[in-house]
């Protein structure tokens, strides 16, 4: 039994995802750099987060920003294995997000207070998570995957489904995909720099987010 009936799932995951037309992917490595980086982002425009499990502070990142950027809707991605999921709920995140699905994730997800968003990259994969209920999804690797074009083809036989896009996009390819319909908003790094991160250039950071937040603006759906 789920607690999730499918639209209240895809009401809950347009909501929190709509708010912005970017979603950084986040890989903060030194605790300290959470609130700071949060903040550019947030300051930018860019007020939806996914902050990766790939570093050893990523929970406690996630709490501290929770705590400290009370502006920031901050989701767990990387999540893997429903110990994950539960440990995104514990941190306070807003959602959690996976670069695929495994069936525990989708049991896990059923019982779980936090919207979680798992990640397709196929015509079967999305079958297989409407079959539980979901309707919105990741699509990872976006780029590799086929990218504007395979988005454009799943319209066709699954008009009901939405895409967060995510893996391989930039300032240039992101106005593409934010132009298709079934596009919420799309996933990425390149906003944040390792070298910027490295070297706590929020200012750099925070224009290249504005920038980014800036991509809808200049797209006609
Ligand atoms: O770690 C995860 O859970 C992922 O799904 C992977 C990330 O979303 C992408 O690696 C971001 O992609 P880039 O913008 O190409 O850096």
């Amino acid at each position: 039994m789920s607690l999730w009936t499918p639209d209240a799932r895809a009401e809950r995951v347009d909501a929190l995802l709509s708010r912005a037309p970017v979603l950084p992917v986040l890989a903060i490595e030194h605790l300290e750099d959470a609130v700071p980086l949060a903040r550019a982002l947030v300051d930018a425009g860019l007020p939806v987060l996914e902050v990766t499990l790939r570093t050893a502070v990523a929970l406690d990142a996630v709490a501290r920003i929770v705590v400290e950027v009370p502006d920031a809707v901050v989701g767990v991605g990387t999540v893997l294995r429903p110990e994950d999921l539960a440990a995104a709920d514990t941190a306070r995140a807003a959602f959690a997000i996976s670069p695929g699905a495994t069936d525990a994730l989708y049991a896990a997800a059923d019982t779980a207070c936090i919207p979680w968003i798992p990640a397709v990259a196929s015509a079967s994969d999305i079958m297989r998570g409407l079959g539980h209920g979901h309707r919105r999804f990741k699509f990872f690797p976006a780029a590799s995957s086929g990218g504007t074009g395979a988005l454009r083809a799943f319209g066709g036989p699954f008009p009901q489904v939405r895409f967060c896009p995510t893996g391989g996009i930039d300032a240039g390819s992101a106005p593409d995909y934010l132009a298709l319909r079934n596009v919420v908003t799309v996933g990425g790094s390149w906003m944040v720099p390792a070298a910027a991160l490295q070297a706590r250039d929020w200012a750099a950071i925070g224009r290249l987010a504005r920038e980014a937040a800036m991509l809808a603006g200049s797209v006609a759906r």
